[in-house]
């Protein structure tokens, strides 16, 4: 049935995208997101996160490993997703326009070394951009995490994490099991 072959059309996409993930550029990539992600933590910084959409979700859905637990007990993390303060979101948004809805906030909450993490499958959504931005100007880390040959968030991360991909889906689906291998990285932190 049509639905069926849909079904599988999917997933067999998945696991290809999958497959691509063992490229040595990008196993260089997470080691080294590895290392940024553990020194942060490592040297009592912060982890602020954020994205759009799926994305958004995906900040949230990390931020809260980290503030909560992922496998590990261990204390609770320093990680805030910029996306759910709704006052913030739609404050910022009317007055200054919502490509400055991350920017702003990363001006009010974030010091230097602070590790800015920035989610976008296309690469080029100009409130991620100006959120990297941002944490540049103050000195804090950047980690960009996309698709599409990364766009111009990679001119301001200091390390990509770029899923050689173009569909939005498979690369959110490649972002989250990304995220959670940071999250065990951090987790061995407390062996
Ligand atoms: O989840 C999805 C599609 O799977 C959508 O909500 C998607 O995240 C939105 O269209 C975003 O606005 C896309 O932004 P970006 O990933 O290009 O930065
Ligand atoms: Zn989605």
């Amino acid at each position: 049935m049509e639905n069926e072959k849909l079904i599988v059309a999917e997933i067999r996409e998945h696991q290809e995208v999958v497959a691509t993930l063992y490229e040595p550029a990008l196993l260089n990539a997470i080691t080294a997101a590895a290392k940024l992600v553990t020194a942060t933590i490592s040297g009592g910084k912060k982890i602020l996160i954020f994205g759009n959409g799926g994305s958004a979700s995906d900040a949230q859905h990390i931020a809260a490993e980290f503030t909560g637990r992922y496998v590990k007990e261990r204390r609770g993390l320093l990680a805030i997703a910029l996306t759910t303060d709704t006052s913030a979101l739609t404050a910022i948004s009317n007055d200054y326009g919502f490509s400055r809805v991350f920017a702003r906030q990363v001006e009010a909450l974030s010091q230097p070394g602070d590790l800015v993490i920035g989610i976008s499958t296309s690469g080029s959504s100009e409130n991620g951009l100006r959120g990297l931005e941002m944490a540049k100007n103050i000195h804090c880390h950047t980690l960009g995490f996309s698709g599409n040959g990364g766009g111009k968030m990679a001119g301001l991360s200091d390390v990509l994490l770029n899923v050689n991909c173009r569909t939005t889906a498979r690369i959110q689906e490649m972002h989250i099991l990304l995220g959670h291998i940071l999250c065990s990285a951090v987790d061995r932190l407390y062996e």
